[in-house]
């Protein structure tokens, strides 16, 4: 009998409560979803729906008031990211997982130089060696379509696309299980947003890798992801594949989001 697979994520029954002025509000209302090996899935939502509030407590982040994150390690062994030390959860972050931030200047150490940046999680890793994480890192640079001749500068003097490609580079160096990423083309040129989508669903292709994208832009949903989950205040209101959620949106407010970009 053929082994059913297993998810690479399991997410359950995920709340998360902030408290502002005196009041306490439920950001992330009993997300649940599961991701599988090799699958890309879009989270889609207007601002403030609770996107990057969920994928913070899944990346644990957050600590969430409910719910339970469980992660199939390398090792295939089922992690409770909340359960885990912190010394753990440091060592996944910087082994299995990626997290690809918005604003690239959170995701780089601005004060060192490219190649620094994309040699760091391959140090963490136990390379040592000068010669291999110069070419290693000159390799990366290419392959994010950034000059490799461009290794030793700083990345304050790169434009903000250039970042981001560098931001990718330093996350897929190491050849992640997990990436997450929150809004990562959103804030550029259109130009420029749409070379760098290109360029992750390459090397999402390529490298086969296991996704969840944040985005408030449904184009980037249908670009890259095989499922997309619709979220509306703090819950999940509809999921499926991409191309069924947009082309046949069942839920009102998803309805609404499509024909929101549809409409001139
Ligand atoms: N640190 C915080 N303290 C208090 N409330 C917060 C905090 N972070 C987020 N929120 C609130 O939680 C809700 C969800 O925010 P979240 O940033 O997760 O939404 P989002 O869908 O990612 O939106 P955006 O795309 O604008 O970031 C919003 O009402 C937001 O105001």
């Amino acid at each position: 009998m053929k082994k059913a697979v297993q998810p690479l994520l399991q997410v359950t029954g995920l709340t998360h409560r902030f408290s502002a002025a005196g009041q306490t509000r439920a950001a992330v209302s009993e997300a649940s979803l599961s991701l599988f090996p090799g699958e890309v899935v879009a989270i889609v939502g207007e601002s403030g729906s609770g996107k990057s509030t969920l994928l913070n407590c899944i990346a644990a982040r957050l600590q969430p008031a409910a719910g339970q994150v469980l992660y199939r390690s390398a090792a295939g062994e089922q992690v409770d990211v909340h359960r885990i030390s912190e010394r753990q959860r440091r060592l996944l972050a910087r082994t299995e997982w990626g997290f690809v931030e918005q604003h690239a200047a959170d995701g780089l150490r601005m004060n060192v130089s490219a190649g620094a940046n994309i040699g760091e999680r391959l140090m963490g890793a136990g390379l040592r060696h000068y010669g291999q994480l110069r070419a290693t890192g000159e390799d990366w640079m290419s392959r994010v379509e950034l000059d490799p001749l461009r290794i030793d500068d700083s990345p304050r003097g790169f434009s903000g696309g250039m970042r981001q490609r560098l931001q990718i580079a330093r996350n897929l160096v190491t050849k992640p299980r997990l990436v997450l990423m929150d809004e990562p083309t959103s804030g550029l040129d259109v130009s420029v947003q749409a070379k760098l989508l290109d360029l992750i669903r390459l090397l999402v292709a390529r490298m086969h890798l296991s996704a969840l994208i944040v985005t408030h832009d449904l184009g980037v949903a249908r670009l890259l992801a095989h499922r997309t989950l619709v979220m509306r205040e703090g819950r999940i209101v509809e999921e499926g594949l991409t191309d069924r959620v947009l082309d046949d949106p069942q839920h009102p407010y998803t309805q609404l989001l499509v024909a929101s970009v549809v409409a001139p």
